[in-house]
């Protein structure tokens, strides 16, 4: 049998896709695979930001269509790109054992950040997560590959810090000393974060029992949680919604945040779960979100981001 594996062409996702063929192969070592790399909108487009805002998958779309054009098999996500809705006919298949989930500061400590330091990061999430912890830093936007974004706390102009995921950098080979892990609980993560999704149509039942062999339980349960939130608020990737998500001993907690762009209003919620009812979970929380308060921040970000984006155009 062969398989044709969709995935980008960055760095990140060529490494992510070898991981999940290295894992089904194991498994399954009559199988073959055949890799069809593609550029997506993100990785041609700044309009990408707005559609990132806006839940529209600018990283998936492509994958899609490849996918309903049975161009490919299954695609290799990182999940926390994957929209909550996926097109019809598609499933979710399988999500393998997650990665630390946590954000890191690289270049400084948070602590050590000289006070007005400037501090990369394209996120809205980490911006307005790191303006509640630090309201006086400087958040400059960047975009790119990991390796370039992680490269500008050097040389010349540098920023004092960059704030990546954990997961990005520990499958890159780029964790370095000079950084630190950023508190969950006070700069949560964003959904899905150091997790992989692996895209298939629904139809092939014989394949997604194939992928499925590779599925972690436990994080499978955390995600579906989380994701389920989010897609109770409606909200995108980059939205400022944090989730701290964990399973121990069948059990499942979810804390999540919202937090204002500008870092001055923050809401949270929290409850914890039978792990077999993640998606009620996640749904109480987004909930309880809604009730605080959270909704309205969402609401103001959006016509905040869309007006910052009109900007950004002229
Ligand atoms: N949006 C880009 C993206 N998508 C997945 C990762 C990192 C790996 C992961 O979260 O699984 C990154 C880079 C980053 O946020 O630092």
């Amino acid at each position: 049998m062969l398989l044709r594996v969709g995935t980008r062409r960055s760095p990140l996702a060529m490494t992510q896709t070898n991981f999940v063929i290295g894992a089904i192969q194991a498994l399954h070592p009559h199988i073959e695979f055949e890799i069809c790399p593609i550029s997506t909108v993100a990785d041609r487009d700044r309009v990408s930001e707005f559609h990132q805002f806006r839940m529209i998958g600018v990283f998936t779309t492509e994958h899609e269509e490849q996918l309903l054009r049975k161009d490919v098999d299954f695609v290799v996500h990182s999940l926390k790109d994957l929209p909550t809705v996926l097109r019809d006919g598609l499933t979710l298949a399988s999500v393998p054992k997650r990665e630390d989930p946590r954000d890191v500061l690289c270049g400084a400590t948070l602590e050590g950040l000289r006070e007005g330091a400037r501090v990369g990061t394209g996120s809205l999430r980490r911006r307005a997560q790191i303006l509640s912890l630090r309201p006086d830093v400087t958040v400059v936007p960047i975009r790119g590959n990991i390796g370039p974004r992680l490269a500008k706390i050097e040389g010349d102009d540098a920023l004092d810090a960059v704030i990546l995921a954990h997961a990005g950098l520990e499958r890159l080979g780029l964790v370095s000393k000079n950084s630190e892990f950023l508190d969950p609980v006070a700069f949560p993560y964003a959904v899905g974060q150091g997790a992989l999704g692996i895209e298939a149509r629904s139809e092939d039942a014989d394949l997604v029992e194939i992928l499925r062999s590779i599925e972690c339980k436990q994080t499978r349960a955390e995600v579906d949680a989380e994701r389920e939130m989010m897609h109770t608020l409606g909200a995108g990737c980059s939205l400022p919604v944090g989730a701290v998500c964990n399973w121990q001993n069948e059990r499942l907690s979810l804390q999540a945040q919202i937090t204002s762009l500008d870092g001055h209003e923050r809401v949270v919620a929290s409850q914890d779960e039978h792990g077999d009812r993640a998606r009620e979970l996640g749904l109480a929380v987004a909930e309880t979100l809604k009730v605080r308060g959270g909704e309205k921040i969402l609401q103001s970000s959006y016509r905040e981001f869309c007006s910052h984006f009109k900007m950004l155009q002229a």
